[in-house]
């Protein structure tokens, strides 16, 4: 008999505090998946001076709660007018709120975002809070999208890489089973350079890595920044975006302090395959710093294998994290695991998220 389903939208305020990405796709939750559709609604430059400023937990976090709820909400209604769509079609809301504090080391996890009050707002059942149950049992509360990275993979040559590089960078890794899945944060995505950009120049990143291009690489300073235990650990590891965010570069000139970080990202991708169970044949790269140049040429030469952004497959590189939580949603419904050992560190494949319902 098939199984079921669900027409479902996903939700994602990631660390770049860009905006807010919806995907909308259908899918039962296990190995169908299908993308239907993806909006994009940036914030203002001053809602994303507020969210930054409770980032950590402290000002006026419940005011900005409400905020990132309330846009969120004409996310949602923006996602259905482009498709044309009302509430009543859609199934299932997943929503990711906007990380805040992330500590698994003392069980803490914080995702800002009021999941009653976008069920009330939308009309549409909502699954929110994905990482706290994770996070309680042990594990990292991070990454959460390797499942749905697996689902999307099908039967795509193992072993295999997908890479995220938003703020922070994450990867997964897919072996021939299905519980063969390694997945950790492996260091800085964009976060270091769109600070750095943002603090010198005013522009929010470093578009195509053009800044980055006209700079060289301090391979003192690179070489100080890999030292960090950081990358010697084994999985399973996650970060707060700010974990590096008292980094001085003071006597940098731009050009070579934005090489130097995209370098540094570079190289704490390629020490990932110290910690993989064999080298992938390829990695599939999405996120945001796929689109830049110097990122992606500096991973091809350090990685040795194909490296290419997961549009090449007609995949959307920019919606997987939110179609991933829609995904998860679903999961969630239907008490499946959001999490693996291999993934979070997790005793045991452990099932997520809090409900609200719509209508
Ligand atoms: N054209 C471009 N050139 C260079 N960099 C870009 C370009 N477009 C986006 N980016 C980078 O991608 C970032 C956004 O990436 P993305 O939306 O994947 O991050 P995120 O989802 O917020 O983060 P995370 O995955 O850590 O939650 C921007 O902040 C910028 O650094
Ligand atoms: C705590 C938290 O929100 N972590 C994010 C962040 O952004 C990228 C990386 O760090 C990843 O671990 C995670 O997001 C993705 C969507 C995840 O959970 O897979």
């Amino acid at each position: 008999m098939a199984l079921q389903r669900f027409l479902t939208i996903g939700l994602m305020s990631g660390t770049s505090m860009d905006g807010i990405d919806a995907a909308l796709i259908r899918t039962d939750g296990h190995g169908q998946v299908e993308p239907v559709g993806f909006t994009f609604t940036p914030y203002q430059p001053a809602f994303r001076a507020r969210l930054r400023a409770v980032l950590g937990g402290g000002g006026d976090v419940g005011a900005v709660e409400q905020e990132v709820t309330d846009l969120h909400g004409d996310a949602v209604m923006a996602l259905l007018r482009a498709h044309d769509l009302t509430p009543r079609s859609i199934d299932l809301i997943g929503f990711h709120g906007h990380t805040i504090l992330h500590a698994p080391d003392r069980r803490h996890t914080w995702q800002i975002g009021d999941g009653a009050r976008l069920a009330a707002a939308t009309g549409i059942d909502v699954v929110h809070d994905f990482r706290t149950a994770d996070v309680k049992e042990g594990g990292q509360g991070a990454p959460l999208v390797p499942l749905y990275h697996q689902a999307l993979a099908g039967n795509l040559e193992r072993p295999l890489a997908i890479l995220n590089i938003g703020g922070v960078a994450n990867v997964t890794w897919l072996g021939e089973g299905p519980l063969d899945v390694v997945a950790f944060d492996t260091g800085p995505g964009n976060a270091l350079i769109d600070d750095l950009v943002l603090s010198r120049t005013g522009a929010a990143y470093d578009e195509g890595g053009r800044i980055a291009a006209g700079g060289t690489v301090d391979h003192d300073l690179l070489a100080r920044l890999l030292d960090h235990p950081y990358f010697n650990a084994p999985p399973p590891k996650s970060l707060d975006r700010d974990a590096w965010v008292r980094l001085a570069l003071t006597n940098q000139a731009t050009p070579d302090a934005a090489a130097t970080l995209t370098a540094f990202t570079v190289e704490s991708i390629a020490r990932a395959l110290d910690h993989l169970p064999a080298p992938p044949r390829r990695w599939l790269v999405c996120g945001g710093g796929r689109h830049n140049a110097v990122l992606m040429a500096g991973l091809a030469a350090r990685l040795g294998v194909p490296v290419a952004p997961v549009d090449g497959l007609g995949w959307n590189g920019d919606a997987l994290e939110a179609e991933a939580f829609a995904y998860l949603a679903v999961r969630s419904r239907l008490g499946l695991p959001l999490s693996l050992p291999g993934t979070t560190g997790v005793p045991a494949p452990l099932t997520g998220g809090r409900f609200h319902p719509g209508r």
